[in-house]
């Protein structure tokens, strides 16, 4: 069944939110919490260890009962459904989006094609288990007899960032072999890489979906040449190995077909790091740690599939987003998390979100004219505080935040645990509540100023506060919070799409510059009559001279 295509524009719930946007959007937090004392309890949602709050946020128990009803006049539920059981949603590309199935436990029946794909599932998981636990116990051995050291995962985009994320951020949990990440097409990239390597000791794992993309392949290619430097052309066979859907393509790269962990059309790039693309995931922490990733977005998406709405996490999130995307008009959003593991989980979250949700065309293929796809961006606390924190606090702009914090901490440091919390707690309250007027000049009545130095400082230190922020706090860093905070993410950007009436698994815009960079590639050495603005012909004309 094709999605419901609604125009949320249309919707009774958009009409009585637009009206209700105009008798609140002035009102200051700060008074809703003032005419509530139990406004933190009923805004926020309890879920095994995750503890979300969405107090902070500009809105009233009337806004989320119309924001509630769009989810039902969009026909969520019955989206959910397809979603979840294989229809062909990705309708531009005719696939299913069964991302959650790689997930789901091997009694479910999951059918595509007229056929269970469990079964398959299982059978490559299986694989990956036999293959991780033989390189991480050093039974599998390099072309010189020594066991592997390094693992290199070659990719790009969803073949690079899922894996490269969930690994920095479950650093606590790696064994001995240290991961290398190679994606640009930057030659630095791949030439600091290869400084660090060992041909004897090192494992390639080269990820590409299509096994088209030329980023991946000139890597892929500028490795093995550098590897067959020092040893023969067998040896690649023990150490290069290749998760793709193009097994036909790989071959010709020259890896054997039982070094190829299959994947599948129905599951999305920048949704794959459960698949086998996750391989290097898998190496890096060791299968277990692996498993308890996909199980606990096993277990999110039973929350969101189960829960209603109200006290839906995804589903929540999603419309509190809409909420200020559309109504407000806030441009982005920043992910903060207050663990330094979470490094990379803003630049990950950037293409689930921006590529996913990033579309000016709705389902009917009529140009949308309302506001879609966010802008996120982030970078975790305590740093970004010293960074980026001033224009959130006394900038002009609208940034809705959500703040990511773990109660325990994995090293054990207390001291550093309760001022990093500290910081955290403080920073959400910080936004809420500003500083006034009044309290600037209680705080002066201490420093040696006279009344006219007071009063010509006293603008640039008022905080308006007012700065709408959800704060979702986990127990502790591990495998599986994090598959389930990521599970959380995933569900967020399906429910939006659905509500903006959008394809969210296609990225049609991601091919133009390609096209265009192959072509530029061939003019290089290329006879000069190219069609070319002007300015483009100029940059590649300067270039064609720097380079001789
Ligand atoms: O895995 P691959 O086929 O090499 O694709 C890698 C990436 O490149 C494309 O340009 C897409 O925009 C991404 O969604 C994808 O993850």
């Amino acid at each position: 069944m094709a999605l419901p295509a609604i125009n949320p524009t249309t919707t009774q719930a958009w009409k009585l939110l637009k009206k209700h946007f105009e008798d609140i959007k002035n009102i200051h937090m700060k008074d809703l919490f003032a005419s509530d004392s139990n406004r933190a309890n009923t805004n926020s949602i309890i879920w095994e260890d995750f503890y979300v709050d969405y107090s902070k946020n500009r809105l009233t128990s009337e806004t989320m009962e119309y924001l509630l009803q769009l989810a039902e006049e969009v026909k969520l539920k019955d989206a959910m459904a397809g979603y979840f059981s294989g229809d062909v949603i990705n309708e531009t590309e005719g696939r299913e989006v069964l991302h959650t199935a790689l997930r789901a436990p091997k009694s479910a029946k999951i059918i595509v094609d007229g056929e269970d794909v469990m079964p398959e599932i299982y059978r490559v998981k299986q694989d990956i288990e036999t293959f991780t636990n033989n390189v991480v116990s050093g039974e599998l051995k390099g072309y010189t007899g020594k066991s592997f050291t390094d693992v290199v995962n070659i990719g790009i985009g969803g073949s690079d960032l899922g894996p490269a994320m969930v690994v920095e951020s479950l650093q606590y949990y790696k064994n001995h072999l240290t991961t290398h990440f190679v994606s640009n097409v930057d030659g630095d990239h791949v030439n600091e890489v290869i400084k660090e390597l060992d041909p004897e000791t090192t494992l390639f794992v080269v990820v590409s979906k299509t096994f088209t993309t030329q980023e991946t392949l000139s890597n892929a290619n500028t490795l093995r040449t550098w590897f067959l430097e020092h040893a023969n052309q067998e040896a690649v066979a023990s150490h290069f190995v290749a998760v793709s859907t193009n097994i036909e393509k790989v071959k010709e790269f020259g890896i054997n077909e039982a070094n190829i962990f299959p994947m599948w059309n129905w599951v999305g790039g920048r949704f794959s790091l459960w698949s086998a693309v996750g391989l290097t995931i898998s190496l890096a922490v060791g299968y277990k740690n692996f498993e308890s990733l996909l199980e606990g977005a096993h277990q999110m998406d039973e929350h969101f599939k189960t829960t209603d709405f109200k006290n839906n996490i995804p589903v929540v999130l999603a419309l509190i987003s809409v909420w200020y995307n559309n109504f407000f008009k806030a441009e982005s959003e920043a992910v903060i998390g207050y663990s330094q593991y979470l490094t990379q989980f803003a630049t990950y979250l950037q293409q689930g979100i921006m590529e996913s949700n990033g579309k000016s065309v709705d389902r009917n293929g009529d140009k949308v004219d309302y506001q879609t796809g966010t802008l996120i961006w982030g970078e975790p606390g305590t740093n970004s505080q010293h960074a980026f924190f001033q224009l959130i606090h006394q900038g002009t702009k609208l940034i809705p935040a959500d703040f990511i914090g773990f109660a325990e901490s994995l090293h054990g440091n207390k001291d550093h645990q309760d001022k990093l919390m500290s910081n955290f707690l403080a920073q959400t309250e910080a936004l809420l509540n500003g500083k006034t007027k009044a309290q600037v000049l209680q705080e002066m009545e201490s420093q040696k100023l006279s009344d006219v130095e007071k009063q010509k400082l006293l603008p640039f230190k008022v905080f308006e506060g007012n700065k709408p922020t959800n704060t979702i706090f986990i127990k502790k860093l591990t495998p599986a919070s994090l598959g389930k905070l990521i599970a959380m993410y995933e569900h967020k950007i399906f429910v939006q799409g659905v509500i903006w009436n959008i394809f969210s698994y296609d990225q049609w815009g991601v091919e133009l510059g390609k096209q265009l960079a192959n072509k530029i590639l061939k003019e290089f050495d290329g006879a000069e009559n190219y069609e070319h603005d002007s300015s483009t012909l100029n940059l590649l004309n300067y270039y064609k001279k720097q380079r001789q």
